[in-house]
């Protein structure tokens, strides 16, 4: 088939590739120039396993091309994939500008039948909006039909989800665009659900507030362990056995970050609001995070009271292993909350020291991980990067000034912190 994929994100990439990679003609239209380039020239603009040797393999089969021709894209597509971003407003509401501004652009190239898909995560009721607004821009009522299909890959694992996702959600209220949706999936062989536009926009808010829930309770039950001496791995290892609740999800940490679970909670609060729907538990899950992801300055304040002057390593910046993605990361919590208190930072993260150089300047980030350790006081780890599982101890003694260690990612095992005596926090498995 003919597809168009607008937005060379994440989840546009990923998408377009997916589809290319199954014999399809995709043309993702994108409109930063400097990601186009590096694209057609096979550089992937993020890091994701596998992504270079896909885009290689599409791109050599001439089954993708990427462009900001949008005309292209329309006139040459049956199916076009919306996949731009949809952030959030201060208020926590669904930012719609760039939704907007594309559903006006393509308005002006439709002049056959087109299934515009829309792949963003977009507030209950983008459906019809958009149909509303292809039809007030003068798209004629027989060119077009809109179908949902929200998107639930993981960033990190994104390629591997694409193919072999639980399901697929397909929001529609036209047999003929769900048929050919239904005939453009079929070669993945994954489940799908049929249902209306606005069960499946809400699917995918409802998937990620149940998610992120699931984090905040595990980790107030963390905190809980610390104080009663209890251990929260073994507590997550028997719920799990409980196939009614699953293992999944069940790590305790610093917290959810990344660009989804964070502006999904509070988009899914906005739209209850307008319903006059309050959601609590979710409200809740927010509070608990937004406590939870600062919990090692709290620590670290319970030792010393003042840090002023003091040099603070900070090991992982994004907001899981496996991203360059810092987006919402507890780490730029973190960060702030040392560097009010006069702490002197020093970072190291294999992916992002570019990335968080942006938001913080005048940070010292470190090309080595035992570099980011010299003179310090104390060492959080924010990021369960496998790098850090392999750190030499006896190392990492001799560089701080005082080995201390706060574990935000439970990365480590309280009795071999015992044999190495280091001064070691983790999340709900005790303390030495
Ligand atoms: N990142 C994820 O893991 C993930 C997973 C599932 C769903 N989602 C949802 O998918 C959507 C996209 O997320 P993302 O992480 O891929 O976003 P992103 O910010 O990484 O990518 C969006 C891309 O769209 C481009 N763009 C914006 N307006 C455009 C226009 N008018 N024409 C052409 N290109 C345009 C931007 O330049 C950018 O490259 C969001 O709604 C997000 O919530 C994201
Ligand atoms: O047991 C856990 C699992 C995750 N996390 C944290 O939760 C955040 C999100 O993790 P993950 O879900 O793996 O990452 P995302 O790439 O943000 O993916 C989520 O958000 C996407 C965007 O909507 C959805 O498509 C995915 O299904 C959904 O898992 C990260 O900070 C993790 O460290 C925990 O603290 N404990």
């Amino acid at each position: 088939m003919n597809i168009c994929v607008i937005g060379a994100g994440y989840v546009g990439l990923i998408t377009s590739l997916a589809f290319a990679k199954m014999g399809n003609h995709v043309i993702c239209v994108e409109k930063n120039i400097k990601k186009i380039h590096k694209l057609n020239k096979g550089i992937p603009p993020i890091f994701e396993e596998g992504l270079k040797e896909l885009l290689n393999e599409c791109l050599n089969n001439k089954n993708v091309i990427f462009t900001n021709n949008l005309k292209k894209g329309i006139t040459q597509s049956d199916i076009i994939f919306i996949a731009v971003g949809t952030p959030s407003k201060d208020d926590g509401d669904v930012d719609m500008s760039q939704i907007n501004e594309v559903v006006s652009q393509i308005s002006n190239f439709i002049q056959s039948y087109k299934i515009i898909v829309n792949k963003s995560t977009v507030p209950v009721g983008t459906q019809k909006y958009v149909k509303k607004l292809l039809l007030k821009m003068g798209v004629s009522k027989e060119n077009f039909d809109v179908i949902s299909n929200p998107e639930f890959l993981r960033e990190g694992k994104a390629i591997y989800d694409f193919f072999n996702g639980d399901r697929i959600v397909i929001g529609f209220d036209s047999e003929k665009a769900k048929k050919m949706i239904e005939k453009l999936y079929e070669p993945f062989k994954i489940k799908m659900i049929f249902t209306t536009p606005e069960t499946a926009e809400l699917i995918k808010y409802a998937s990620n507030s149940f998610l992120a829930t699931k984090i905040s309770f595990i980790n107030e039950l963390a905190n809980l362990c610390n104080k009663v001496g209890a251990n929260i791995d073994t507590i997550a290892y028997a719920l799990g056995l409980d196939n009614r609740i699953s293992p999944k999800f069940l790590k305790a940490g610093i917290g959810f970050g990344g660009s989804c679970f964070p502006k999904d909670t509070k988009a899914l609060i906005k739209i209850g609001e307008k319903y006059e729907c309050d959601f609590q538990i979710v409200k809740s899950a927010i509070k608990v995070n937004e406590n939870q992801r600062i919990l090692p300055v709290h620590i670290l304040l319970e030792k010393y009271k003042d840090i002023k002057g003091k040099i603070v390593s900070i090991l992982g910046l994004t907001f899981k292993a496996n991203t360059d993605d810092i987006r919402e990361s507890p780490s730029i919590y973190i960060i702030k909350e040392l560097i009010k208190k006069g702490a002197i930072i020093k970072c190291y993260d294999p992916m992002a020291t570019n990335e968080i150089k942006k938001i913080f300047p005048y940070i010292n980030c470190c090309d080595n991980l035992y570099d980011s350790l010299i003179d310090s006081i104390c060492t959080i780890i924010c990021t369960d990067w496998d790098e850090f599982l392999t750190i030499d101890l006896n190392i990492l003694k001799t560089k701080m000034k005082i080995p201390m260690i706060i574990d935000g990612r439970n990365i480590f095992d309280l009795e071999k912190m015992k044999e190495y005596n280091i001064n070691y926090y983790s999340i709900g498995k005790g303390s030495i």
